[in-house]
């Protein structure tokens, strides 16, 4: 991986103000792809420590910069941890700045991959890189779990004139 997307792949702090910035004057949106119940991929589950047959809350978004997707990325969380948080109602709000602001919040390892998402999402942009990780809050009462999966796509490279890889 290159220097400068090293810089983006291995960062842990929210990715929505990286990109806010990096974005400078242009107008940042959350686009809400799809959101709801269902069950987890095999490997989403592995990830989260579930069964893959309980439900789960899954959540696509594409991060937009001037209505550009740079990053799309789903998230899932095991249904019966999510109780009373309220994440259903996060509509085109990020996810981050939620997150972010969980004064326990623990964010374990980040994977990164060169696969391609396992979602469709809109335009023809192809993924450069993918990364995922475990969001954990709350542990000593049974707290939540949450992964988080972002893959930056090329749209952001040529934005950003950052390199192929
Ligand atoms: C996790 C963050 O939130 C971002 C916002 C998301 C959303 O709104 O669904 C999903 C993934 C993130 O890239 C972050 O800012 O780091």
């Amino acid at each position: 991986m290159s220097a400068p997307w090293w810089q983006w792949v291995a960062s842990t702090d929210s990715l929505t103000t990286r990109i806010v910035s990096a974005g400078g004057e242009r107008p940042f949106r959350v686009r809400l792809l799809r959101q709801g119940v269902g069950f987890p991929q095999p490997h989403e589950a592995l990830a989260l420590g579930m069964a893959a047959r309980r439900y789960a809350w899954r959540r696509e978004v594409a991060l937009c910069v001037d209505e550009t997707p740079w990053v799309v990325a789903r998230s899932v969380a095991p249904l019966e941890a999510l109780r009373g948080q309220c994440l259903e109602n996060l509509g085109e709000r990020s996810l981050g700045s939620w997150l972010f602001r969980q004064p326990d919040l623990v964010r374990g390892p980040l994977y990164a991959t060169r696969h391609a998402p396992g979602f469709t999402f809109p335009g023809d942009a192809s993924s450069l890189w993918g990364r995922r990780s475990v969001f954990q809050h709350g542990c000593k009462h049974g707290g939540l779990s949450l992964l988080v999966q972002e893959y930056f796509l090329s749209t952001m490279a040529d934005d950003l004139a950052l390199p192929s890889r």
